[in-house]
């Protein structure tokens, strides 16, 4: 299977591209950035760590869109709604790990998804999708009289707040309780807040120094707490997530699919 990376220099981009390099049965058949990067005509092997391999990063989407069958993207809001208008044009899978998209982004990729393949999550690792998972269940067993509070702690280069996992998992306590997020969500507290509001899912965010992502699900009841977490201790757990979820991608009828699905964890 022929993959595409994108962002392929940023902390991501070279986690997948040592990731399909290592992975029988895929090969890298473009590296791209943005028009300008730095990191335009360096070897993409190079910029992994792996020495070179033969794939200079460019800049044309669209020309190493046609030539592939998936394309593995963590970059950022625009450019994932753009790429994802590409990869439908193309008809190949197009794996999305790219967080912070808003209620407009997710429409387009809904859009897209309608001509090809798209596999989306803010956690492709398989421990988030299983907390998930649980999650979900705790919430349906506990209900409204146990608060739940999912507190994130990430690195300090990272831009949006709160994280994909947080919304994930949010999604899936809301699921549990039979509510929908958007209702529910407290995303911060300042000042005088007034007393909790039963039934909210609150959220909290920390940044700093080079944590990779650990979340936290607190489900507090009277007298007592329950807390469910998860902490990713290497980039490459995310990246090889991702080349699974081509792999499952290949050859799927159009539609948005979640790493539940690629993981078999739908109806957990
Ligand atoms: N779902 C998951 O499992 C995970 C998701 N993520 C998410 O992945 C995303 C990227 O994270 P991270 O790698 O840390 O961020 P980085 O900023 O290190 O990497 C993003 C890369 O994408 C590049 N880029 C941006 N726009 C374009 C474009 N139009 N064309 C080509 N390249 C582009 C950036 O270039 P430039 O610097 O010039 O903007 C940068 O090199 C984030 O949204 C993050 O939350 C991260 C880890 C796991
Ligand atoms: O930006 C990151 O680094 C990460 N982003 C994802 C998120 O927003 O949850 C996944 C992981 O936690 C790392």
């Amino acid at each position: 299977m022929k993959l595409v990376v994108t962002g392929a220099g940023g902390r991501m981009g070279r986690m997948l591209v040592a990731a399909v390099h290592a992975t029988p049965g895929v090969v890298l058949s473009a590296a791209l950035e943005r028009a300008g990067a730095a990191a335009i005509g360096a070897d993409a092997g190079t910029l992994a760590g792996l020495g070179p391999i033969g794939v200079p990063v460019t800049e044309d989407a669209l020309e190493a869109f046609v030539g592939a069958d998936g394309v593995l993207d963590f970059t950022g809001p625009a450019a994932t709604t753009h790429f994802a208008m590409l990869a439908a044009q193309a008809r190949i899978a197009h794996v999305v790990g790219t967080t912070g998209l808003d209620e407009q982004d997710l429409a387009k990729l809904d859009a897209a998804s309608r001509h090809a393949p798209i596999v989306r999550s803010g956690n492709m690792s398989l421990g988030v999708n299983l907390l998930a998972a649980l999650v979900r269940r705790a919430a349906r067993a506990l209900g409204t009289e146990w608060d739940i509070e999912i507190v994130e702690t990430h690195h300090r280069m990272k831009v949006d707040a709160p994280s994909g996992t947080a919304l994930l998992l949010g999604e899936a306590a809301a699921e549990g309780r039979g509510v929908g997020l958007g209702q529910s969500a407290v995303r911060g507290r300042d000042g005088v807040t007034g007393a909790r509001e039963p039934g909210t899912i609150g959220f909290a965010s920390l940044r700093g120094g080079t944590v990779i992502g650990d979340h936290s699900v607190i489900f507090a009841g009277a007298g007592e707490r329950i807390e469910l977490g998860h902490r990713a201790e290497d980039r490459s757990l995310f990246a090889r997530g991702a080349v699974t979820a081509a792999l499952w991608a290949r050859g799927r009828r159009p539609g948005l699919y979640s790493m539940a699905d690629v993981l078999d964890l739908s109806d957990s």
